[in-house]
């Protein structure tokens, strides 16, 4: 199996960033959304997303967010991908992808079969779709350690790219690749010493977790 594309979500500062660049990983999530313990400010934003350009992907994570507050979220800090993590539509996430003009992906909130059907409508609207854990009502949508049924996605094979998120950390990626062939893999939570605060050794070691299953697969 080919080592996915890593995905350190939820950054706030500086070492963590730094510990997702030297652990290899592929993107870097920044956490637009206030209710979140990794809300990022604008002024925030713009230093990581400085710190980050031409090392690791930038991905800023929306949850149903206005064009304003993307726009804002953009004048502050130059972002490769939005990431859509509320109750987005295809047609609002293409709207999104037109007016930005940078790659969308959409999380989907994923407890059955027929959630993990919802991303097909998401064709042609969005780059990645990503499949998440569903979190209870009135908590957040996501960060919150949650797994779901890996078999639900297993080996999924859709009409657009895909990644897989949730209760993920360096104890049990190797087996959520194992058992999915998840092309992305996205932490936040998993790799954090408590809310909101990434622990840089977590994060080297869900890496390495990825990259060992990965080898031994071949
Ligand atoms: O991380 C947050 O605080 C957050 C808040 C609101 C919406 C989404 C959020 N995180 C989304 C992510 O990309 C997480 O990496 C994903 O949900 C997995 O989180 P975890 O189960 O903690 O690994």
């Amino acid at each position: 199996m080919p080592t996915p594309a890593i995905k350190i979500c939820g950054i706030s500062t500086p070492d963590a960033l730094d510990a997702a660049i030297a652990a290899r990983a592929d993107y870097a999530g920044f956490v637009f959304f206030a209710r979140s313990p990794r809300n990022v400010m604008p002024a925030q934003a713009a230093a990581l997303s400085a710190r980050a350009e031409g090392r690791i992907a930038r991905v800023g994570l929306f949850v149903d967010a206005g064009d304003a507050q993307i726009a804002e979220a953009l004048a502050a800090a130059p972002l490769d991908v939005l990431q859509l993590h509320g109750a987005e539509t295809p047609e609002r996430a293409a709207q999104v992808r037109a007016r930005f003009g940078l790659a969308v992906w959409k999380a989907l909130p994923i407890a059955s079969a027929a959630d993990v059907a919802r991303a097909n409508a998401y064709a042609g609207a969005v780059e990645r779709v990503l499949f998440d854990a569903k979190t209870p009502k009135g908590a957040l949508p996501g960060g919150m350690g949650l797994s779901f049924d890996w078999s639900l996605v297993a080996h999924w094979k859709g009409p657009l790219a895909w990644g897989l998120a949730g209760g993920l950390n360096p104890d049990n990626v190797g087996e959520a690749l194992a058992r999915t062939g998840a092309p992305l893999i996205d932490t936040s939570s998993g790799v954090e010493s408590a809310p909101g605060i990434k622990d840089t050794g977590r994060i080297a070691a869900f890496a390495r977790a990825i990259r060992e299953t990965a080898a031994a697969s071949h």
